[in-house]
């Protein structure tokens, strides 16, 4: 095992690479002709993640620099939660005003949670600081079951929980807070194609969609795996962007440039077809001074990574990572048909609001992946504790390559485990993962022999 890691570590310091985006001539090449980026937050549990941090990370998301007629941003709760849902009404709603702010004030990062702590240091009219802030409290009242009671027995709360029932189709009947046995939930709360959808200075706002996929005892879920390979089918249908970028519900974004910066890879002339995902490193705004759980993970983002760039590219690490579609999807590399990001002017899925709502709930049915190849050869893989590291190699074994972008700016910025048992459990699951890639068929010595370059 120690000669493994020595060999491992010596390798990652043949050629290790740092790249560097040039945003500016993207924008002079392609303005007009961007793709569609569909963007997937997960979240599982509303007492562990609290639906103000999650809409926080929405909201950063919504605000990126991007087209937005061209940009859909999904919530997936696997929690199926009545607060993390309201919480999400309220944000398509401060979106109007949000988004037009940091535009104005050039926020960066573009979580209001964030900016708040870290306020922009261009003039700031008090009236709409006090907006944020409200709208900050008004969000962290959506905290745990225990809290909505509270706030369930005042009667403003009361008719507003009635008013956000009535205008929802799916929690109408009054489902309790949190479902492990529900049929899919799906609402899209904002239609970018709607003329009306727009913020307070009139400009488009971002489709924003809320799904919670179908759950029953008879079906095993898959976990977060589960949850994006439902987010892919139904956003086929609502958006088909070309490209998704997948974050964890902690994890906001930092910068409001990295689509851009993503794109850049993409869309290289010359070694953009070759290229599956870009991965951002994972960076953690708690780290404390003296990291005594080894939060930053200094050794994997500064030197395999980097390494592993050099001869054919970083492993999918789960969040911050920008992917084609299609290569999700399971699509082999050719070189002789390369796959280019198709820079024509991108087809509006059509239908209603309710016929695109009815047609993706029956995706992301409990029943839909019943013999098919998703889990397997389409989508996630299943049935690993590191799905997104398996998922990452059986892309490269079909072929593909990836990037590893680390720019100085952080690009995305989440929490990390901050007790002893609390890393324990994220190391032993990232232990049995590698363990078990290391046990299965999937075994890179084996399986990826000749196949990754
Ligand atoms: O049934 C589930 C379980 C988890 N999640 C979401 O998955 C993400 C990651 O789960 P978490 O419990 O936070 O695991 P971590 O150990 O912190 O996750 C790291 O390790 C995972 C496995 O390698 C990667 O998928 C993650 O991106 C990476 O941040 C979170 O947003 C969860 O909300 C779901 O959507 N459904
Ligand atoms: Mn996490």
């Amino acid at each position: 095992m120690v000669h493994y890691l020595l060999a491992f570590h010596s390798s990652c310091s043949l050629e290790p690479r740092n790249r560097n985006a040039f945003r500016h001539r993207l924008s002079l090449r392609y303005e007009e002709k961007l793709p569609g980026v569909d963007i997937f937050v997960c979240t599982a549990d509303p007492t562990i993640e609290p639906p103000i941090m999650v809409i926080n990370t929405v909201l950063s998301v919504m605000a990126f620099n991007y087209p937005s007629e061209n940009l859909s941003v999904y919530l997936s709760d696997d929690g199926g939660s009545e607060l993390t849902f309201y919480a999400l009404i309220e944000a398509s709603h401060f979106a109007k005003f949000w988004i037009p702010f940091c535009k104005k004030i050039k926020v960066e990062s573009r979580s209001p949670m964030a900016c708040l702590s870290n306020p922009p240091t261009a003039a700031l009219n008090s009236q709409e600081w006090s907006h944020i802030k409200l709208f900050q409290f008004t969000v962290s009242r959506y905290y745990t079951r225990k809290w909505s009671n509270e706030l369930k027995l005042q009667p403003s709360w009361e008719g507003f929980l009635k008013k956000c029932r009535l205008s929802t189709k799916d929690f109408q009947n009054g489902l309790p807070l949190l479902l492990s046995d529900h049929q899919t939930i799906l609402q899209i709360l904002i239609d970018s194609r709607d003329p009306h959808a727009v913020d307070i200075e009139g400009c488009k706002l971002p489709t924003l969609v809320y799904l919670a996929r179908e759950k029953n005892q008879q079906h095993h879920h898959n976990f977060k795996a589960g949850a994006l390979n439902a987010l892919i089918r139904v956003s086929s249908e609502i958006s088909n962007g070309q490209i998704i970028l997948t974050v964890d519900c902690d994890m906001y974004s930092n910068d409001s440039e990295s689509i851009r910066d993503a794109l850049c890879f993409f869309m290289d002339e010359e070694k953009g077809h070759e290229i599956a995902y870009v991965q951002y490193p994972q960076m953690f705004r708690n780290i404390s001074t003296h990291d005594i759980y080894s939060n930053s993970l200094c050794v994997i983002y500064n030197v395999e990574l980097r390494g592993m760039d050099g001869s054919g590219g970083p492993l999918y690490i789960g969040t911050g990572c920008f992917h084609r579609r299609e290569t999700l999807m399971g699509r082999k590399y050719s070189k002789g048909n390369p796959l280019r990001i198709d820079t024509s002017v991108r087809k509006l899925c059509e239908g209603s609001v309710e016929e695109l709502e009815n047609k993706s709930k029956a995706l992301a049915s409990c029943t839909y992946e019943e013999n098919t190849e998703w889990g397997n050869e389409m989508g996630l893989k299943y049935n690993c504790a590191v799905e997104d590291v398996l998922t990452g190699l059986s892309i490269k074994c079909r072929g593909w390559k990836s990037v590893y972008l680390n720019p100085e700016r952080p690009g995305f910025l989440g929490v990390a485990p901050s007790t002893l048992g609390e890393a324990l459990i994220q190391h032993e699951r990232w232990a049995e993962g590698h363990l078990q890639i290391l046990l299965s068929k999937y075994n890179t010595f084996l399986y990826g022999h000749r196949k990754i370059s």
